[in-house]
């Protein structure tokens, strides 16, 4: 008898599921890929590999549809018509959409988010102004060149470890305000390691990341922006919220720095005439051994392989909360949903970017990056007035100036070396670029 009982309930609750979350909950609703465990729902496949997940969904359900997973509907739009809808349709919500991430990552209550988030971000601007910027470069370049410095001449250590510390020194100094001295840094970078690598687990599992948060925010209590901010946040969320937007600054710009240095490392590698010609021409002085913003301005092929690089590298996902009842082609896509936009897979629409997975700098040539105008379907920095503000127009400037001793040391090296001492000067880089580039765009 209590078998049947089981078994009744479990099939009640099957049903249950399929009609709240089956194939439509509403007849406007978009298809709905779901599994057959209540809740659960896809979260299996869906985690596993999302980026592949969407790919092979998206020519079985058409451009907009839900994944249930883990009691979440994600209703995913692949359409660029679309996404104007997603970055300023009233009927969705940024603050909404990640708050639940922030609780979980950093430990700040709702209220205080939805209470604070606005001013947060309004200062955060105000550090990232042309100014700061300039500072910024010239200082990840002073980190570049000491590190290059202590390379020797065989190269050591590894390339993603030398972004990281550059990025995160500067940007702790320059954004936060914050100076630390070398050994407290690097104290603070193991632990930010820490955190950075666990964050995408910790937003669903944060028992178990928590304490990464407090060991590593607690370093961050006397930063000056956290000052400002503190007209805003009581001080108990404070240096949470500090770590939180420093995560928010490196999470994307680290990635794209080491695939773009990989990638200049690789043209150099198979001596890309064309390249090479361009920054032999722009580095007359032999004995320089920086590159300036000024020098930069007459190498537009670099400011495209940045554009390649960050089109190749950008976020798997961005995503808003519906708020209202929102309309989507001939869907109603329900409130409660989360709405995502993947600029990962955006880039890759070979409608707007020819042989997608290329490597293509020169496909920025259409694009006019000194008036900010760039290629159709390029997303990477979001939209709308969450819009990442570190964007483009002013993240040029760290990267031109900032990254560029890296390459600019090689080219001047390049003039004075014959190509097989070159490659035995980086080869500590060069074997760390043979990884990336088998392992393409994972
Ligand atoms: C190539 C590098 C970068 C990429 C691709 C990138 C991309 C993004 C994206 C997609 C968002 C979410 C926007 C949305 O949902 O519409 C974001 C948010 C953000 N980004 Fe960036 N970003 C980069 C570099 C930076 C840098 C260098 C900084 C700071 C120095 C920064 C600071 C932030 C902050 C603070 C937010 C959160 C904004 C908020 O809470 O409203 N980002 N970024």
């Amino acid at each position: 008898m209590e078998w049947i009982t089981l078994i009744l309930t479990v099939f009640t609750m099957i049903i249950s599921f399929h009609l709240l979350f089956g194939k439509r909950s509403h007849p406007n609703a978009p298809p709905c890929i779901g599994g057959w465990i209540p809740w659960f729902g896809a979260a299996f496949e869906f985690g596993k590999a999302p980026l592949h997940f969407i790919q092979k969904a998206r020519p079985k359900y058409g451009p907009v549809f839900t994944v249930v997973a883990a009691g979440k509907r994600l209703t995913f739009v692949t359409l660029n018509e679309d996404f104007r809808a997603f970055f300023t349709s009233k009927d969705v919500d940024f603050e909404q959409a990640v708050q639940e991430a922030v609780h979980n990552t950093a430990s700040i209550s709702k209220y205080c988010f939805y209470k604070t988030h606005p001013t947060c971000a309004t200062i955060i601007k105000g550090r990232l102004t042309p100014g700061h910027t300039s500072m910024l470069s010239a200082h990840l370049c002073e980190e570049f060149n000491d590190h290059l410095e202590n390379l020797g001449s065989e190269g050591s250590g590894q390339l993603n470890e030398l972004i990281r510390y550059s990025l995160l020194a500067s940007i702790i100094y320059i954004v936060l305000n914050f100076p630390l001295e070398n050994s407290r840094l690097q104290e603070f970078l193991e632990k930010f390691t820490k955190y950075d690598e666990g964050f995408e687990y910790g937003s669903q599992l944060p028992d178990m990341f928590l304490m990464y948060v407090s060991a590593t925010a607690a370093i961050l209590l006397e930063a000056t922006l956290l000052q400002h901010l503190a007209t805003a946040i009581s001080d108990k969320y404070l240096p949470n919220y500090g770590l939180l937007l420093l995560w928010a600054s490196l999470a994307n710009a680290i990635p794209v720095s080491e695939r773009f240095i990989l990638v200049l490392l690789h043209l150099l590698k198979a001596m890309d005439s064309h390249l090479v010609l361009v920054c032999l021409l722009c580095i007359q002085d032999k004995e320089k051994t920086t590159v300036t913003l000024d020098d930069l301005q007459h190498m537009p092929y670099v400011k495209w392989c940045i554009m390649e690089a960050i089109r190749l590298r950008a976020p798997g996902a961005i995503t808003r909360k519906v708020v209202q009842p929102l309309k989507l082609q001939n869907y109603v896509i329900p409130p409660g949903d989360m709405l995502m936009l993947s600029p990962y897979w955006a880039h890759r629409n070979p409608k707007y970017f020819p042989d997608p997975e290329d490597f293509k700098p020169e496909r920025w040539e259409k694009a006019d990056l000194e008036k900010n105008v760039l290629l159709e379907g390029f997303v990477a920095f979001g939209g709308g007035g969450n819009q990442c503000p570190g964007r483009l127009e002013k993240l040029f400037k760290v990267w031109w100036v900032g990254l560029w001793p890296v390459a600019g040391t090689l080219w001047v090296e390049l003039a004075h070396l014959s190509p097989l001492a070159l490659l035995l000067r980086m080869s500590v880089p060069l074997g760390y670029l043979h990884r990336d580039w088998h392992k393409k765009s994972s």
